[in-house]
Formats: structure tokens, sequence, C-alpha cells
């Protein structure tokens, strides 16, 4: 029986997530209608928390153990469209890093289910 290695250890684990998470906040910074959600905030706390976030995604060993997401980013405003950008830096970052797209799909389903969390209006209703 073949036991396959977990998304976790075929991305290379914690140091390839670690270098993910770096590049993701350099992309996020850089873009102009992001930058100003991250003023003030004290970035590498806010990087180890998303590395064992993504990392616990993915399959690793420790679970994530910062803020539940809809209290993290309560009262921001973050729209639905600065949602998806941040999505589309993360997903772009993780196919740069070379991860395949199972891997790309679970992460992208995972971020469609965290959104009503984390946006500060509805997802997804017509009116
Ligand atoms: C795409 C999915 C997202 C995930 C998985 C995510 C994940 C996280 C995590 C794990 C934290 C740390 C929570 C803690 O303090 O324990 C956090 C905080 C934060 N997030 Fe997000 N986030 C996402 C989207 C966004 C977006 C779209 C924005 C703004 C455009 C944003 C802005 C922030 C800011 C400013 C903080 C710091 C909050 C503070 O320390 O007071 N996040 N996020």
């Amino acid at each position: 029986m073949t036991i396959s290695p977990s998304y976790y250890d075929q991305v290379g684990g914690a140091s390839a997530v670690r270098d993910v998470v770096d590049l993701f906040y350099v992309r996020v910074l850089d873009d102009a209608a992001l930058k100003p959600y991250f003023a003030g905030i004290d970035m590498p706390r806010l990087k180890r928390h998303m590395v064992v976030l993504l990392c616990s995604v993915l399959g690793g060993p420790d679970p994530y153990e910062g803020r539940d997401l809809a209290e993290a980013h309560r009262g921001m405003g973050i729209t639905a469209d600065h949602y998806a950008k941040v999505g589309e830096i993360l997903l772009s970052v993780l196919q740069g890093a070379g991860v395949g797209d199972e891997i790309l799909q679970h992460v992208e389903l995972t971020l469609n289910k965290v959104e009503s969390s984390i946006v500060a209006e509805p997802v997804g209703t017509a009116d």
C-alpha cells in the first residue's frame, strides 16, 4: 500500500510555505489598493500566522492557532474585489513556486469557503 504524501509535503513543507508567504506579502503590499489595509500592522506576526494557516490548509502537522478569520478581519471593510485580488496573488505565487493544479484547486476551494468570513459585504447575493 502506498500512502501518498500530504499536499504540505508535496510543496516542500514549512520552509517552502514560508517562501511563498514572504513573496505573497511583497506582492500584496506592492498593490496600491491593498497596501493601505496593512498600515501599522505587525507584518512578522501576520506572516507567521499566515504560514501556520497555509501549512494546516495543506495538511501540515500543526493546527492553526491564530485568531478566527472573521474576528481578525472585522471592521476592515474588505471588498469582494480586494478579496479576489489577494486570492489571485496567493494562487499565482503558489503556481510560480511550482505547486501543481490539484493543490491549487484545493487552495482555491478553501479561499471560496472562507470568503464570507473576510469580506465586509454580502457575498453572492443578487440584491
Ligand atoms: C484571501 C484570504 C485571506 C486569508 C487566508 C487571510 C489570513 C489572515 C490571517 C491568518 C491573519 C492573522 C490573524 C491573526 O492575527 O491571528 C490575517 C490578518 C490580517 N489580514 Fe488577512 N487574510 C485573507 C485576506 C485578507 C484581505 C483580502 C485583506 C485586505 C485586503 C487582509 C488583511 C489583513 C490584515 C490587515 C490583517 C492584520 C489584522 C491585525 O493584526 O489586526 N486579509 N489574515
